[in-house]
């Protein structure tokens, strides 16, 4: 058995597999792992089974030690650590591959491997990202401020404004102050994305639009024609280690 992690700035995806398709996932807060010890008592509270590798595709470099330690203390090898530069068989053209973040490099290379050479994947999480796959090449993406990161901002950076439920809003003209927010917030961003996948797929001509990570949930209702593929990472950072070892 393998133990995959997506590290990202809000949640730890953790997921147990022996083959890459099925997988045991458990969820916790990034910023709960502070040593190896703790990540082995999180791991023993959620997992019976055992497994002889860690996979882990962090976009956290400052913990990254944790699963250093954990994999040489408890498993006696080294973590495998997922990095575009490492994987060869997408070209990333982009300026400095190495830079990509590591949940990116996942998502795209599942979405190679599962949805063939052109995709358009949009990953809501902390921030949002939008990665640009045509005819098997990286081309490079957007980042724009996740829905949770864009309420903080307005209740921060207000005196008056609260934080809100993440969901989208069903009309267009608030009525009161927190769907003035939810309209902000959600709908906004959501339509601007939902411009901007227009526009690169007028100019790649792709046709897949793939949605994941944890707040596509939340727009699942209001955009309903594009694919949902929430364990498109767990299955990239696989599909990363398979080439590792073959
Ligand atoms: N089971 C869950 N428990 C709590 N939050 C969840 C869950 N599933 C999805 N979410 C949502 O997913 C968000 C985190 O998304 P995720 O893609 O993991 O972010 P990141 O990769 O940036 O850490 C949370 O803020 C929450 O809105
Ligand atoms: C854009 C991100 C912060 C998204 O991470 P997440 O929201 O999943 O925590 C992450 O992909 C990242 O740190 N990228 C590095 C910069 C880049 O991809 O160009
Ligand atoms: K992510």
């Amino acid at each position: 058995m393998k133990l995959l992690f997506d590290v990202g700035n809000t949640h730890t995806t953790i997921a147990l597999t022996d083959n890459g398709k099925k997988f045991n996932i458990k969820r916790i807060s990034t910023y709960s792992l502070q040593t190896e010890d703790e990540l082995y008592v999180y791991l023993k509270m959620l997992f019976s089974e055992n497994y002889d590798q860690i996979i882990v595709s962090s976009v956290v470099p400052n913990i990254n030690h944790i699963f250093e330690f954990f994999s040489k203390k408890y498993i006696g090898k080294d973590a495998v650590f997922l990095n575009a530069k490492l994987y060869k068989n997408i070209k990333w053209d982009v300026r400095v591959p190495s830079d990509i973040g590591a949940d990116r490099v996942a998502n795209v290379i599942a979405a190679e491997k599962d949805y063939g050479n052109n995709a358009i994947i949009v990953d809501f999480g902390t921030a949002i990202t939008i990665d640009v796959l045509k005819n098997g090449i990286y081309e490079g993406g957007v980042i724009i401020p996740g829905f949770g990161m864009m309420v903080n901002a307005l209740f921060k950076g207000t005196a008056k404004l609260p934080k809100v439920e993440l969901k989208p809003s069903d009309v267009f003209i608030g009525k009161d102050t927190e769907s003035n927010i939810r309209i902000g917030v959600i709908n906004t961003v959501l339509e601007g994305i939902i411009k901007v996948v227009e526009k690169i797929k007028s100019e790649t001509e792709i046709t897949s639009v793939i949605f994941t990570g944890g707040q596509s949930k939340i727009i699942m209702d209001y955009k309903k024609d594009v694919i949902y593929d929430l364990e498109l990472g767990l299955r990239g950072i696989y599909y990363f280690y398979e080439s590792t070892i073959s």
